[in-house]
């Protein structure tokens, strides 16, 4: 089965982090992630995560570091997700796709509906 690829971000916003939720039309209804989204042909990873953040939330971020990917099988798909550590520079926040968000203490993510994926990189970047 072929692999996508996705990039997404952690983003700081001084000391919280944004999470966002999938809406119900969305693959994997209603679980939360950090926004991204998949690489195009050609594209970088640092291109396409600045891209689809502004894409997705009307902001800009300044990518500051990446983390381990992670591959994850789903029942009827296969991704490696590539994640980076953001910090949020300027914009108004708008959701363009998501459902809601929120801005949590890094401690608090635990706690929340996780796409499986993101489960190994919330662990590392608990543990940074
Ligand atoms: N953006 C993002 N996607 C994630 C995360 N974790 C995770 O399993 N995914 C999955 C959900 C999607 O199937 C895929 C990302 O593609 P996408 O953001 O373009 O999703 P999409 O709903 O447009 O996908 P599709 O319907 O076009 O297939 O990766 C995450 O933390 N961020």
């Amino acid at each position: 089965m072929k692999t996508i690829s996705v990039t997404c971000a952690i983003i700081h916003f001084e000391d919280k982090i944004l999470a966002v939720q999938r809406s119900e039309t969305m693959k994997l209804p209603l679980k939360w992630e950090f926004a991204g989204g998949k690489i195009e042909l050609g594209e970088s990873e640092i291109d396409c995560i600045r891209r689809e953040i502004l894409e997705e939330l009307n902001i800009l971020i300044e990518v500051k570091e990446r983390l381990t990917p992670v591959t994850h099988q789903y029942s009827d798909f296969k991704i490696k997700l590539i994640p980076f550590i953001a910090e949020y520079l300027s914009g108004e926040l708008k959701l363009r796709e998501h459902c809601s968000f929120l801005l949590a203490d890094k401690d608090e993510l635990i706690n929340l509906d996780w796409a499986e994926a993101d489960l190994p990189i919330l662990k590392e970047f608990i543990e940074l």
